[in-house]
C-alpha cells in the first residue's frame, strides 16, 4: 500500500512538473530559472567543468609530459590534467556568474576563444568572459537572449533624472541617467524604436519631480501623447523657438542664482532654493533646421544658437536635452555637429543612411558604429548605446505601448509644473517631497 502511494505522489510530482515547469518557463521565466534552470546549470557546470577544459586546453597536466620510468624517458599526456579552480556559482538575474583562477601563464583571451564551447556544454544563451581582478576570469552566463523581450523589475532604486527604459545584452539594466550625462542623441529610421523608447523615458520621469517639455514639429504627433504630463508642447516651429528662447532665459536666471549662492551647479545648491530639473524632448530634429523660405533662415538660425547655448549651459543647470530624429547628418544644418558634441549620450537604432550613425557613434567608436549598421530590420527597439562605464553595447528597450504611454501622462500629469515659472500645484504632497534632493 505505501510503496504504491510513493508511486501515485511520483507521479504526480511528475505530471505537475512535465506541466508547470514549462508554463512558469513561459509566463514568469525569471522565477523558473531561479527555482529550476539555475540548479540543474549549476550540476552541469560542475559535471563538465573537467572534460570541458581539458578538451579546450585550459586544464594543465600536475606532471611534466615526460618523466624517467627506470632509465627510459617516457614521453605521454598525464591522465588527470588539473582544471583552473572554480569559484562558488552565483545566481544572477536570468543567469549565473563563476569566478575562476587561471593557471600561471592562462589569459582571459584563452577564455574567450572557448566561450562558444563553454556556452553549449552549459546550455545557455551565451558566457561572456570579464576580468575583475589579476589571475581570475570571471565567466558570466546568460540563460536566454535578455534582448529577446527585455522585463526590467518593478521595483527599482527610484533615483531622479535616472530612467530604466530597457536591458544591456549582458542582462543588466539600461538606464539613461542624466545625472551621469547630460543630454542624449537618440537616432534611428523610421519604425526602428525611437518613439517607444522616448515613451519608456517618459514613463519612467512622469512619477519623478522634473519637468518635461516637448518639442515635436511633426504636428504635435508623437509627443501630444504625453501632453497633459508636459508643461509645454511646441507643435510648430515659431512656438519652438519661442520655447527654446524661454528656456535659454530659464538657464540664464538659475545661472545668476548659481552666481549668488556661490554654486558651480545647481546640486550644490541648498535643497530649499534647488530648482526644478528640466528634460525638453526634441523629436524629429530636422524639422528644427528645414528652410523652406528664405523667411525661415533667421528663425532657424535662432533655434540653432538658443539649441546650442541651452546645451552647453544646461548640464549644470538641470536643463536637458533629448533630441530625437531619423536623419541627423552634418548636411541638416549650421551648428548640428557643435550641437552632438554637447551630446554625450548616445543612441543608435537601425538606420537607413551612414552619415547618422556616422553622426551617432562616429566620434566615439568605430567598432560601434559597425555594430550599428548591422541592426536589421526585425530588431525593432534594439540599439546600440555607451554603457556607464564607457563600453559600447547593445540594449533593447522596453515595449511602452501608445495607450500606456498616455495612460500614465494622464495618471501624473498633476506631476506636471506649470509653465513658465515652473510651480508644481503638488509641492504639499508629502509623497513627492525631496524626490529631486
Ligand atoms: N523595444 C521594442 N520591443 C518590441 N517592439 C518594438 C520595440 N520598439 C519598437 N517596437 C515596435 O516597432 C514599432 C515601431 O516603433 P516606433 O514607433 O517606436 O518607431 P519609430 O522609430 O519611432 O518610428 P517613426 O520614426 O516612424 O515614428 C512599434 O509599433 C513596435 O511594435
Amino acid at each position: 500500500m505505501a510503496l504504491e502511494l510513493i508511486w501515485v505522489c511520483l507521479l504526480a510530482v511528475g505530471m505537475i512538473s512535465l506541466t508547470v515547469v514549462p508554463a512558469l518557463r513561459v509566463r514568469h521565466p525569471y522565477l523558473w530559472w531561479c527555482l529550476f534552470g539555475y540548479p540543474v546549470t549549476v550540476v552541469r557546470v560542475l559535471v563538465t567543468w573537467r572534460r570541458l577544459t581539458t578538451t579546450l586546453g585550459l586544464a594543465v597536466p600536475r606532471r611534466p609530459a615526460r618523466a624517467l620510468l627506470g632509465d627510459m624517458m617516457v614521453k605521454g599526456d598525464p591522465l588527470r590534467p588539473v582544471p583552473p579552480r572554480l569559484g562558488a556559482v552565483k545566481l544572477r538575474r536570468g543567469g549565473l556568474r563563476v569566478v575562476v583562477r587561471l593557471h600561471p601563464g592562462q589569459v582571459p583571451e584563452q577564455f574567450a576563444a572557448g566561450s562558444e564551447a563553454i556556452t553549449h556544454a552549459w546550455r545557455v544563451h551565451a558566457v561572456r568572459v570579464g576580468t575583475d581582478a589579476r589571475g581570475f576570469v570571471t565567466l558570466t552566463a546568460l540563460a536566454w537572449d535578455p534582448l529577446a523581450a527585455p522585463i526590467v523589475p518593478r521595483t527599482l532604486r527610484r533615483e531622479v533624472l535616472r530612467a530604466v527604459v530597457g536591458l544591456l545584452e549582458d542582462g543588466s539594466l539600461w538606464a539613461i541617467n542624466f545625472r551621469a550625462a547630460a543630454h542624449w542623441l537618440i537616432v534611428g529610421a523610421t519604425r526602428s524604436g525611437k518613439s517607444t523608447l522616448v515613451a519608456a523615458l517618459v514613463e519612467n520621469l512622469a512619477p519623478q519631480r522634473v519637468a518635461l517639455f516637448g518639442i515635436d514639429l511633426k504636428g504635435g504627433m508623437e509627443l501630444s501623447l504625453f501632453e497633459p504630463r508636459l508643461s509645454a508642447l511646441a507643435s510648430t516651429r515659431a512656438q519652438a523657438a519661442q520655447l527654446i528662447a524661454d528656456l535659454v532665459a530659464e538657464a540664464e536666471a538659475r545661472m545668476e542664482l548659481c552666481r549668488s549662492v556661490g554654486a558651480r551647479s545647481i546640486w550644490e545648491h541648498p535643497a530649499k532654493l534647488r530648482k526644478m530639473p528640466v528634460v525638453v524632448i526634441v523629436d524629429e530634429v530636422a524639422e528644427l533646421y528645414l528652410m523652406p523660405t528664405r523667411d525661415d533662415k533667421a528663425q532657424v538660425v535662432e533655434i540653432s544658437t538658443n539649441l546650442l547655448r541651452l546645451a552647453q549651459l544646461g548640464a549644470v543647470l538641470g536643463i536637458h536635452l533629448v533630441i530625437a530624429g531619423q536623419r541627423v547628418g552634418s548636411d541638416i544644418g549650421p551648428g548640428v555637429t557643435a550641437l552632438r558634441a554637447q551630446l554625450a549620450g548616445r543612441i543608435c537604432h537601425r538606420v537607413s543612411d551612414p552619415g547618422t550613425a556616422e553622426m551617432a557613434l562616429g566620434d566615439l567608436n568605430k567598432d560601434a558604429l559597425v555594430a550599428a549598421q548591422q541592426i536589421t530590420l526585425a530588431e525593432q527597439g534594439v540599439a546600440i548605446t555607451i554603457a556607464d562605464d564607457g563600453r559600447w553595447t547593445r540594449a533593447r528597450s522596453i515595449h511602452i505601448t501608445p495607450d500606456q504611454a498616455r495612460r500614465t501622462a494622464r495618471k501624473y500629469a498633476r506631476r506636471a509644473p506649470t509653465w513658465p515659472g515652473l510651480i508644481a500645484d503638488d509641492t504639499n504632497d508629502p509623497d513627492q517631497q525631496g524626490v529631486y534632493l
